[in-house]
């Protein structure tokens, strides 16, 4: 291990109440907003099936055509406290919301731009209403921020000279400044969402890149900052050059998900995957058939996942110009609010197990109450699935989470396995046992260590 000044601060889980809470949410809702939501992916006339909110990138719109498009932002149908009941509903316990997307521009009043929301037709501070709207409702509110501004005239992509140094200085001091004003303006915040820091001009800045972590830190104890904020000394992201992890947690699944077989080394930090509903689209665009649209048990198995291998999940939605929600979204929140009004104890909590992984689905433990959850995406044709506890565990009830009072059948399969027999008929959603474990040495079985 080299000493690096600007690397990894801490090892391990963050242990204080504020990552203890990040930790027991869970689930999050991702709101991705802008002006880029006024094109919706068609630019003159061309639909674009990229993702939306890169829409001035793939249609290549100059930067001050493309800032034309603050002369349209008028989303009069914006309603906060509806987003905010919506969200509440469908069991989301925190939110991420983009506060200035690569673009620029600034979904609160800014006194350090004028392309922010105060200077469109529509002067509604966005990020006031709905941090306001949100924390009410008892939702944690974090804020999405892109160090990457295709606006700014001193952004660089690369430090290559006396005058990109100059000028990239005075972009740090934007963004300290607009990061503070967020801080002060907002103190209800629980925590940042930094993207938009691959490229060069940022990796030569792994020193800014701590800096911002500790004023943030400063401006707030207990605040949570991501990985993909930090470089280190070198350059390298999310992971100094020693492979310590950056941040307080780990934010590099984007639209992917940790494997269990490969990947059970993230089940020792905290971490967080986030998704979009259709194949790759954050921002709101206005074609969904140009890819694959997740359905809802697609959604809750990708929930599932995170959560099975102890970490958050975030599920985006793009609203839409006028600031209503589509209603793919709206029914997408419904269906799963539907699910999590009967499962979600499985899943708020919950944690990793560390029991063999079975193809019919996921183990998740709950950190608090140590109760034991199987949760059946993938129905078997012999109608029973096979259970394999550690040496000196072994399952004395299962009770389906739809009917508590319901026994499911065990029967001994072979040494550490017992069949649990599925209710006939087979159902359409994913269907969630909580198991009743007795363990050798008194414990609930519930068998933490994770394999590294
Ligand atoms: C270069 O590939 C990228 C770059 C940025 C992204 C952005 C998306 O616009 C969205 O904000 C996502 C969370 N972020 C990683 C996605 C893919």
């Amino acid at each position: 291990n080299e000493s690096l000044k600007y690397g990894s601060q801490y090892e391990g889980k963050r242990q204080d109440e504020a990552m203890q809470k990040f930790r027991e949410n869970r689930l999050g809702q991702f709101i991705h907003w802008g002006l880029y939501a006024i094109p919706g992916g068609k630019w003159d006339g061309k639909i674009y099936p990229g993702a939306a909110e890169w829409l001035q990138s793939w249609a290549d719109v100059p930067p001050e055509e493309w800032s034309k498009l603050i002369n349209q932002w008028n989303p009069d149908e914006f309603d906060a406290q509806e987003w905010a009941h919506m969200a509440k509903e469908a069991g989301f316990k925190y939110m991420t919301v983009t506060t200035k997307h690569h673009e620029g521009f600034c979904l609160w009043p800014s006194e350090y731009t004028d392309f922010d929301v105060a200077s469109a037709p529509n002067k509604t501070d966005i990020m006031g209403e709905l941090i306001d709207a949100y924390t009410k409702v008892g939702i944690d509110v974090y804020f999405y921020y892109s160090i990457l501004d295709w606006h700014h005239p001193d952004w660089r992509y690369d430090i290559k000279s006396e005058e990109d140094e100059q000028a990239f200085e005075r972009y740090k001091t934007y963004v300290d400044n607009q990061l503070t004003e967020l801080v002060e303006r907002y103190p209800e915040v629980k925590g940042f969402w930094f993207d938009g820091t691959w490229d060069k001009s940022v990796k030569k800045n792994g020193k800014w890149t701590l800096e911002i972590q500790q004023m943030l830190k400063s401006l707030k104890p207990g605040m949570i900052v991501n990985s993909r904020l930090r470089a280190d000394d070198h350059g390298s992201r999310h992971f100094d050059s020693n492979d310590k992890l950056m941040g307080d947690y780990e934010s590099g699944y984007e639209r992917r998900l940790p494997s269990f077989r490969e990947d059970t080394i993230v089940t020792t930090r905290d971490w967080e995957a986030v998704m979009t509903v259709p194949e790759n689209q954050w921002g709101y665009h206005q074609d969904w058939s140009v890819s694959h649209v997740k359905s809802t048990n697609e959604v809750l198995e990708w929930i599932t996942h995170s959560v099975a291998m102890g970490g958050n999940m975030l599920v985006n939605i793009g609203p839409k110009p006028d600031g209503t929600i589509r209603q793919q979204e709206k029914t997408l929140m419904k269906e799963i609010e539907q699910w999590m009004d009967i499962n979600g104890e499985a899943i708020y909590a919950g944690d990793y197990l560390g029991w063999e992984k079975q193809d019919w689905g996921y183990y998740i433990a709950d950190q608090k109450t140590n109760e034991v959850y199987a949760l059946v995406f993938n129905v078997p044709v012999t109608q029973k699935i096979t259970v394999a506890t550690p040496e000196g565990i072994s399952i004395e009830e299962a009770h389906p989470l739809k009917d508590e009072s319901e026994s499911l059948k065990i029967s001994e399969k072979g040494p550490n396995e017992v069949f649990i027999h599925l209710p006939q008929p087979m159902f359409e959603a994913p269907y969630v046992i909580k198991l009743k474990v007795s363990g050798k040495d008194g414990s609930k079985g519930t068998y933490r260590k994770a394999k590294t």
